[in-house]
């Protein structure tokens, strides 16, 4: 690669994780500047990442994304402000390898391109815009060499791209401030704690379709704002507290006030989505039979075991305190909800093996030989092989990071995706 005239690429690979929310954001003030209508905390997940390598050269005669292998459009506005947010606070860059130079003025004459993929499904209300926007500002920012004027500034670019993305730049446990101004600069996410402040916690994902939704999170909030009194009852008079006691909750580590809230939050979302005209039915019945198995065991207990939460989908996230629930946990997922006879078991249950491991799961056998839970003795319920896609065992993860070179989705000589 040379430094002289055209046939140079500069590359920087980073990677972001998802994040569910525990207490939603939806609903916005500010289309264009998205801009939330209530304030938001979430869990930055483990296992479940966007991976984006942005580049430049002058060889470059557009701006072009490709996302999970295909091109697609970078003409929206929300790529368009994140690029145009990081360019002007772009700076003098030097390429450690090269000795290449890039002039702060040089970056807005400079075309990007961009690969990214998530390991994930993607617009399946798995937040894979979440990821995706907060990998793409935080590789775009290191490649150009931005820096932050005060802390939490990327965070409102990554939230250009997608409300829930400004969360997820951080780990732990994150809250995105809706703020006041009508610029946007205090509407910014900030970390509660690090992942390892609650290292014990599990978070399980049933994932139970992967397909794309019908309703896109964008258009359903905007139907609600319109339409759901509902959701200005809840923005305005419920949400205020709950972020207190949630983020109290999370700093003692509190799981049964934790799930509480978690469980009531996610119900709330979804009965503002009933509340819309017209409504929007994100949950289908296998979301509702993970609600009644976290419920029943719940109720058999006398005190939260689990908690679960949906997004705009009918994927299930579920919350263990520890290793020793998400066992129990786990097993009544496999139980209520076993793989197709044919299934193979490895791809069945991904992510962290130490939770398949702890429940001594290794095998089809090992799942038809779970005995009834005890709050399901003498009930008979419908075990449908195959109900649910695949489950991801999942803890709380770290935020965005920079990969080296070699993790790059682009050639580093053409600065276009591989063969
Ligand atoms: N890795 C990525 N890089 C850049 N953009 C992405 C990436 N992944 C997803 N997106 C963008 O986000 C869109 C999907 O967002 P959408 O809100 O519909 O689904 P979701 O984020 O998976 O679900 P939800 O936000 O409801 O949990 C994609 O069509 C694409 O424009
Ligand atoms: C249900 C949610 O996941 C909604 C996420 O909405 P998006 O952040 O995807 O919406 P846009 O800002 O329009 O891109 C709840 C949440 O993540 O807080």
């Amino acid at each position: 690669m040379g430094i002289e005239g055209n046939d140079w690429v500069l590359m920087k690979t980073a990677r972001a994780p998802s994040n569910i929310a525990v207490i939603k954001y939806w609903g916005k003030r500010d289309e264009n500047l998205i801009l939330p209508i209530n304030s938001s905390i979430s869990v930055t997940l483990d296992y479940l990442f966007a991976t984006t390598t942005v580049a430049v050269s002058p060889s470059f005669t557009s701006d072009r994304l490709w996302l999970n292998g295909k091109e697609v459009s970078m003409e929206s506005k929300r790529y368009k402000n994140c690029l145009q947010q990081i360019r002007s606070r772009a700076t003098d860059v030097v390429d450690e390898k090269t000795g290449l130079v890039v002039k702060k003025e040089s970056w807005k004459d400079l075309y990007v391109h961009v690969a990214s993929k998530n390991n994930f499904p993607t617009a399946a209300g798995l937040a894979s815009s979440a990821a995706g926007f907060a990998c793409l500002v935080y590789a775009l920012a290191h490649l150009m060499g931005a820096k932050e004027s005060y802390e939490g500034e990327f965070s409102t670019i990554a939230r250009l791209g997608s409300g829930s993305a400004c969360r997820s730049l951080y780990g732990g446990f994150v809250k995105w401030n809706m703020g006041k101004e009508d610029d946007g600069s205090d509407s910014i996410a900030t970390q509660i704690v690090k992942k390892d402040h609650w290292k014990d916690l599990v978070i399980i994902i049933a994932v139970v379709s992967s397909r794309q939704k019908e309703t896109s999170s964008t258009a359903g909030m905007q139907t609600s704002v319109k339409t759901s009194p509902l959701l200005q009852h809840r923005a305005q008079s419920v949400v205020p507290k709950r972020m207190v006691e949630m983020e109290e909750a999370i700093m003692k580590r509190d799981f049964a006030t934790f799930a509480k809230l978690t469980c009531a939050d996610s119900n709330q979302f979804h009965a503002t989505c009933l509340d819309t005209s017209p409504p929007i039915f994100y949950m289908n019945d296998t979301s509702r039979r993970l609600i009644g198995l976290v419920e029943k065991w719940n109720a058999s207990e006398g005190t939260p075991q689990a908690a679960y939460t949906f997004d705009a989908g009918p994927n299930a996230v579920l919350f263990a305190p520890d290793d020793k629930v998400a066992r129990s946990l786990l097993q009544r997922i496999l139980y209520l909800f076993p793989p197709a006879s044919d299934a193979d078991i490895s791809r069945y249950v991904v992510g962290d093996q130490s939770i398949m491991e702890l429940a001594g799961i290794k095998t089809i056998d090992d799942i038809e030989a779970l005995p009834t839970p005890s709050e399901w003795s003498g009930i008979d319920i419908p075990r449908t092989k195959g109900e649910l896609g695949y489950l991801i065992c999942s803890r709380p993860g770290q935020g965005a990071i920079v990969l080296e070179d070699s993790a790059a989705l682009l050639d580093d000589a053409t600065g276009f995706p591989g063969q």
